[in-house]
């Protein structure tokens, strides 16, 4: 599958006094799923409108495989969007709203029945889109973007609105999208919800840049943390002080950050101290995500 990357470059957006995009630079890569990353009115959606040919950049350029969006023959066939799932017709029936903006794309009927079937709505394709709840109308819009077999799909928030379930469906979904080598691009405003889902992160913060590489090496800056149960957490606390080592109460135990387990329990065995439990825990990358963009703001 020949995929396009997807660029911006210098990418800024004012609305009047509001600069919503500021001098904006980041690639999207094929065969790869993207997570766009901000709190919330940081820019992400303007950002995607911009990629999508929908709004007017003040700024710079947004790319579709080294072109403009709208300068491709058949750019929604190049492109699925999903930006948000309130734009649907509520008296339309979720297979009609397919079959209405299927021939914009070139997609027949049988296309429709399969983006259904392939995003789990074909019990509720002939009811009213009106009664969706929203994790429904989020697979709808993802469905609709699908139609076209696309290379490329940029997904506003599709999580929102999903139950754990659908979130863990959607997850395998675009990993396996992009597996296929298409350009999967997220955004969302919680890192925790893509966390299992991105190979990439790109994070902005009022408009700007504050972070963009792989997830792993995201992953590295957020340091190892050793979980530790003791029956006598007063001693274990002091004897982190006595090491120098940030110590904080976690659930019924404590948390000591940046020291590996392996120095922590030969500490405490040094010690003669008691030790329940001994793990490593997983990096917390919501805490990197809150620092990155706390200290933009
Ligand atoms: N059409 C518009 N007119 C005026 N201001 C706008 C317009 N669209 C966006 N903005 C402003 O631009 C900023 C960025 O908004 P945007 O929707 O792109 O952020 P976001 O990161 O997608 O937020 P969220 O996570 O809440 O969806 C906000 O301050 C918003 O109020």
């Amino acid at each position: 599958m020949e995929a396009p990357a997807l660029e911006v470059a210098g990418l800024g957006k004012s609305f009047g006094s509001v600069r919503a995009v500021d001098d904006l630079s980041f690639r999207v890569e094929p065969g790869r799923v993207t997570g766009f990353l901000g709190p919330n009115g940081s820019g992400k959606t303007t950002t995607l409108r911009m990629l999508l040919g929908l709004v007017r950049p003040s700024d710079g350029r947004a790319l579709v495989g080294g072109r403009a969006y709208a300068d491709h023959p058949v750019p929604g066939a190049l492109v699925g969007a999903a930006l948000e799932a309130t734009g649907f017709h509520p008296g339309r029936t979720g297979a009609a709203h397919l079959a209405a903006y299927a021939p914009q794309v070139g997609a027949d009927r049988d296309r429709c029945r399969e983006v259904l079937d392939l995003v789990g709505l074909t019990p509720a394709a002939e009811r009213k889109v009106g009664g969706y709840s929203l994790g429904m109308r989020q697979r709808l819009g993802l469905a609709t973007a699908l139609l076209a077999d696309p290379p490329a799909l940029v997904l506003d928030e599709p999580a929102n609105g999903l139950d754990p379930e659908g979130i863990v469906w959607l997850r395998g979904f675009l990993r396996h999208l992009a597996s296929q080598g298409r350009t999967v691009l997220v955004s969302s405003h919680v890192l925790g919800e893509v966390q299992h889902t991105v190979d990439d992160v790109v994070v902005i913060a009022r408009g700007r840049l504050v972070h963009a590489s792989s997830l792993a090496e995201l992953a590295s800056m957020a340091g190892v943390r050793t979980y530790v149960e003791t029956p006598d957490p007063e001693r274990f606390a002091a004897l982190c002080a006595e090491r120098g080592w940030e110590c904080a109460a976690r659930g019924a135990g404590h948390e000591v950050a940046d020291v590996p387990a392996a120095a922590v329990g030969a500490a405490a065995y040094a010690a003669g101290l008691e030790l329940h439990q001994l793990a490593t825990r997983g990096a917390d990358l919501e805490d990197v995500f809150l620092r990155l963009t706390g200290a933009a703001a």
